[in-house]
C-alpha cells in the first residue's frame, strides 16, 4: 500500500476490543529515596486506546511507565485494572525500551521472538508459527536467521517490538522506542507501530519527546508538568481522522496547541537546569 509521506495510517474507527485493559491511576506519586520524581498523577488509560506521554525531559515520563508495568513500586496513590489494584509486575503488559540492548546476542532474531512463547510452555511448533507471524508483521521475514549483531539499529528496534509483540500483551507500553532510530526508518516504524496497534487490537502507552510523533500515533496525549513532583498539566483528544498528514493545517494546529500547552514546562525544566530559556523555542 502506498501512503503519502509522513501519513500514518491506523483505523479511528476501530471498534473497542474485548481482550484490552484500561487502567486507572489515582493520585499516584512515585519517590526515589527523599527525591519526589511523580506527585498526584490522576488518570485513565482507556482499554483499546493509543495514548502518548509528552513532557520535558527528566520530568519523569519514564518513571510513570515503570510504574504501570510495575517495574517501580508507587509510594503514594494506586493503579488498578479492571477494579483491581495493579500489584507487582503488570502481567498484562508488554514493555518496549529505548535502547536494544536487552536483546539476547548469541540467539537469533526468531530464537529470541519465540522466548516469549517457549516461557509460556507452547509447543515448539506453536513457538515458531507465533515468532514467525510477528517477524513478518515487522517485516524481518529474510533475516529471522540472523544474529542482533548483524543487525542495523531500525532491525534491531523491530526485533525487540516483535519479541513483546509475540507474547500478546493486552498493554503495551513503549519508552521512546524510535528516539534512536533516523527520520526514515522512523516513520516505517511508526506506520508499522499503527498497523499492529490496530490489528492486534491491544492498548499502548507511548513516552516520547516528539510532538509530530504523538500527534501522527495518539487517541489522546497526556502533558506531563516539569519535575521535581511532576504531575498531569493535560490531556488532548486527537480528534485528526486517519491517517494524519503532518502538513495538513489541522495536523498544524493541533501542533501550535501542544507546543504552546509543553512550552511552558520545558521552560521551567531549564531554568531548573539553568540552561536559557530561549534553547526551547
Ligand atoms: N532509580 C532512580 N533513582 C533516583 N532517581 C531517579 C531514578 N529514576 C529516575 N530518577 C529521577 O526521576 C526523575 C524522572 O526521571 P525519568 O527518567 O522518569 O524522566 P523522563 O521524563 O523519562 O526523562 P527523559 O525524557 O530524559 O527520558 C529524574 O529527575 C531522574 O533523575
Amino acid at each position: 500500500m502506498t501512503r503519502p509521506a509522513g501519513a500514518v495510517s491506523t483505523a479511528s474507527d476501530a471498534t473497542p476490543p474485548d481482550r484490552a485493559v484500561g487502567l486507572e491511576l489515582q493520585d499516584v506519586g512515585i519517590t526515589f529515596g527523599s527525591f519526589r520524581a511523580v506527585a498526584g498523577a490522576t488518570f485513565d488509560i482507556h482499554p483499546g486506546e493509543f495514548l502518548c506521554i509528552l513532557g520535558p525531559s527528566g520530568c519523569g515520563k519514564s518513571t510513570l511507565l515503570s510504574a504501570i508495568a510495575g517495574f517501580v513500586e508507587v509510594s503514594g496513590g494506586t493503579i488498578t485494572g479492571e477494579g483491581a489494584p495493579v500489584a507487582g509486575r503488570n502481567e498484562h503488559a508488554g514493555v518496549v525500551f529505548q535502547s536494544t540492548e536487552v536483546l539476547f546476542e548469541w540467539l537469533t532474531v526468531r530464537q529470541n521472538v519465540m522466548f516469549g512463547p517457549k516461557a509460556r510452555g507452547l509447543s515448539r511448533a506453536e513457538q515458531r508459527r507465533i515468532a514467525d507471524q510477528y517477524i513478518a508483521m515487522v517485516g524481518l521475514a529474510h533475516s529471522a536467521d540472523k544474529l542482533p549483531g548483524q543487525l542495523s539499529g531500525g532491525m534491531r528496534q523491530r526485533v525487540q517490538l516483535a519479541r513483546v509483540l509475540a507474547n500478546e500483551p493486552q498493554l503495551v507500553l513503549m519508552d521512546e522506542p524510535f528516539g534512536a532510530l533516523d527520520a526514515q526508518t522512523r516513520e516505517v516504524m511508526q506506520a508499522e507501530l499503527a498497523r499492529i496497534w490496530r490489528q492486534n487490537a491491544c492498548t499502548v502507552v507511548f513516552v516520547t519527546h516528539d510532538i509530530d510523533e504523538a500527534l501522527l500515533l495518539a487517541d489522546r496525549v497526556l502533558i506531563m508538568t516539569a519535575g521535581p513532583a511532576a504531575g498531569i498539566k493535560r490531556i488532548h483528544d486527537v480528534d485528526l481522522p486517519r491517517p494524519r498528514l503532518k502538513a495538513s493545517p489541522e495536523f498544524l494546529e493541533r501542533y501550535e496547541r501542544l507546543r504552546e500547552d509543553i512550552a511552558d514546562e520545558v521552560n521551567k525544566s531549564l531554568r531548573d537546569q539553568g540552561l536559557d530559556d530561549g534553547a526551547s523555542s
